[in-house]
């Protein structure tokens, strides 16, 4: 506990998609105190520059514990992590040292502080033979990335640390100087420069709305909900869908959207075909209640509106 009567909740890889949000709506609720972490400078937008950035780099065993020594974090949300799954296959050992390694340093320093440790995970430890699965069902994950996240997790299983570890799958969502894209925003942008893009109709994902997504790593937090939970959207689609989706929200050309499969369409990482999260357990146990597609887009053409005015 840092502040008089606030728990403190640090939050790693604060930069990214999920960590901006998290920022956010830590702030806005102002039940806790957040610890906004990061590798080099805060790319945090001014409005959430009230939250004292720390720069920490999870790789670093020092610096992790000298972080957790300065701040002895009540929580801690782990949001680091190497995203792009394609690099993630050519780049093993990088992706080894962040999605796992650097995890075990986390444990360590959790221990050290008594701090619970809330693990952000993935639809990818799943072959994808059986979506959508449920938080009982068995990995095995079919990409490298999919690898370190389901080893990760077994570390996390393994430890005598407070823990929770989130799934999730196909996250979207607009943020401050982002390093990665997502789904919605790629179409959106690939259709407005008049490019075509080719989508797969035959893998589908319960796509998750970034800001839903903070709110269920937020009601782990405010319930002590310890395990597993399925944090996602309600609805599966596949990635064909999505693109016909945001070009109707958007008004942009259809005919640009080719349809394909993943037979002829490849990418260096193979895609595990059918995921997507039962959610029933957050619902019931964490009063989770995530937007539906529709207007998740809807939130984030709005948020593009106010960043582009
Ligand atoms: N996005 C998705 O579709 C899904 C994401 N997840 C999981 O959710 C979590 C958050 O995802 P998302 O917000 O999209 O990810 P992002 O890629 O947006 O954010 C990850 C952040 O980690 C930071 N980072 C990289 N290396 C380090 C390091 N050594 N120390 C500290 N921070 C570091 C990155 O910094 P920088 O910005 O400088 O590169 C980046 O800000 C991840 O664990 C991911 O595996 C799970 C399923 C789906
Ligand atoms: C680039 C591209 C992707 N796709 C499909 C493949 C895939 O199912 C979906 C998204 O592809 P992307 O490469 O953008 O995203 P992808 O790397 O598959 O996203 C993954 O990120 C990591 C971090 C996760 O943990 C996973 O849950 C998942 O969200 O769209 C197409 O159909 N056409 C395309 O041109």
């Amino acid at each position: 506990m840092n502040n008089a009567n606030k728990k403190s909740i640090l939050i790693t890889g604060a930069n990214g998609l999920l960590g901006q949000k998290l920022v956010q709506q830590i702030l806005d609720e102002g039940q806790f105190e957040v610890i906004p972490t990061g590798i080099g400078e805060s790319r945090l937008p001014t409005s959430l520059k009230a939250a004292k950035w720390i720069s920490l780099d999870i790789t670093d065993r020092d610096d992790v514990l000298q972080v957790f020594e300065k701040t002895r974090p009540d929580f801690v949300i782990n949001t680091a992590a190497m995203t792009n799954v394609d690099i993630c296959e050519k780049e093993k050992k990088a992706c080894e040292i962040l999605n796992i390694h650097a995890v075990m340093n986390l444990i360590q320093a959790a221990e050290k502080f008594n701090s619970h440790l809330v693990h952000l995970s993935t639809d990818f430890i799943f072959d994808g033979e059986a979506g959508p699965y449920s938080e009982n069902d068995t990995p095995n994950p079919i990409n490298y990335y999919g690898w370190t996240k389901m080893k990760a997790e077994e570390k996390i299983k393994a430890s005598k640390i407070k823990w929770t570890i989130i799934r999730t799958v196909l996250v979207y969502g607009i943020a401050n100087d982002m390093s990665r894209s997502n789904i919605i925003l790629w179409v959106k942008e690939s259709l407005e420069k008049g490019e075509t893009l080719q989508l797969v109709n035959d893998q589908f994902r319960t796509p998750t709305l970034a800001e839903d997504l903070a709110q269920g790593c937020l009601l782990t937090i405010k319930k002590q909900a310890e395990g597993i939970f399925n944090i996602s959207g309600k609805e599966q689609l596949t990635p064909y869908d999505m693109a016909i989706a945001t070009a109707d929200f958007f008004q942009l050309d259809k005919s640009k959207i080719k349809e394909t499969n993943s037979e002829a369409f490849t990418q260096d990482a193979k895609r595990p075909m059918k995921t997507g999260f039962i959610i029933d357990k957050a619902i019931k146990e964490l009063d989770y209640c995530p937007k539906s597609f529709m207007d998740g887009i809807g939130i984030l053409s709005k948020q593009l509106k106010l960043a582009n005015s």
